[in-house]
């Protein structure tokens, strides 16, 4: 079998993953299989010497890693179809899915097949995702596999598959929770005198900053935070007003119910 990867579901992250990994020269684009319904939509990557066809048992046929990455409620009839073509001993599936578990995945198949849960965010794309990931009864090598793949495109941390959900809401979704947060920034930005585009990239290098001094010190915020925050100063006069409307609190009820949502997305009957 060639050094190949089966992308089964081009979607946000199936397609992030993709130019991420070829960046990142893990795999060049003939050595990457992208699968949709509605394959003309991938034209702009079959230029590019990706193979696009909507042929998933052609694809998992031609694969030797298998990446699921189709909604939650897709996900059976696609095992349903690519079941004649899996041959487990040979092949490595990981499912970007929130919300199935490994055993799902086997339990649909019927088949006992080596599967690791990855859950990248959309960073992926440019190399810097914050992807975990777990499994039940995958090999170790297998796992090293995955977390291999993974590393290429960014960071990665290996979990307890149980807590896959949690990882869900805090990575894949955190990135839109700190989108939203630097648009408000900017947002802000703009009302106090900056044009919308200056304000939105001084706003962004500004987190990116504060995420570097935690990343690169590996200091905590209140550490940090510390620094900025003057005697009688402007800084804390800005937080305590944000706290005083619940910034910390709807932040953690936003990624606990985003948590919660995770842990339903897929019904088994779907
Ligand atoms: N978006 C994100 O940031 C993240 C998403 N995830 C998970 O990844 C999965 C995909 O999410 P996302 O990319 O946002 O969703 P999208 O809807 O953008 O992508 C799903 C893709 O699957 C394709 N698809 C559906 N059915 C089939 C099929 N039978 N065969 C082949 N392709 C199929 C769809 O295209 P078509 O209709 O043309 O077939 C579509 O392009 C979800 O399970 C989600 O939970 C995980 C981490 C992050
Ligand atoms: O919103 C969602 O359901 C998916 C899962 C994680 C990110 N996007």
């Amino acid at each position: 079998m060639s050094n190949r990867i089966a992308i089964l579901g081009s979607g946000n992250i199936g397609l992030s993953l993709a130019k991420g990994l070829i960046k990142a020269e893990k795999y060049k684009p003939n050595e990457v299989i992208l699968t949709r319904r509605n394959v003309a939509a991938l034209a702009d990557f079959a230029k590019t010497g990706i193979i696009t066809t909507s042929n998933n048992l052609q694809a998992v046929s031609d694969a030797d890693i298998i990446v699921l990455a189709v909604l939650p409620q897709q996900l059976n009839k696609l095992l349903n179809e690519i079941k004649p073509a899996i041959k487990p001993d040979k092949q490595l599936f990981i499912s970007v899915i929130s919300g199935v578990n490994c055993e799902d995945v086997r339990n649909q198949l019927q088949l006992d097949v080596q599967v690791v849960r990855a859950m990248p965010n959309t960073a992926i794309a440019i190399g810097h995702s914050m992807t975990c990931i777990g499994s039940d009864t995958a090999t170790a090598e297998n796992i090293e596999t995955a977390k291999n793949l993974f590393d290429t495109v960014g960071i990665t941390v290996q979990i307890n598959e149980e807590l896959m959900t949690s990882a869900t809401a805090l990575c894949a979704c955190g990135i839109a929770f700190f989108l939203r947060s630097i648009r408000a920034a900017s947002q802000g930005g703009t009302e106090i005198g900056f044009h919308a585009h200056d304000a939105l990239k001084m706003a962004a290098q500004t987190a990116k900053g504060a995420a570097d001094l935690l990343l690169q010190l590996a200091s905590h915020p209140e550490q940090e935070i510390d620094k900025v925050t003057s005697p009688k100063g402007c800084t804390i006069a800005g937080l305590n007003e944000m706290e005083h409307y619940g910034f910390s609190s709807a932040m953690i009820k936003g990624i606990k119910l985003s948590a919660e949502k995770a842990g339903v997305l897929y019904t088994k009957e779907s």
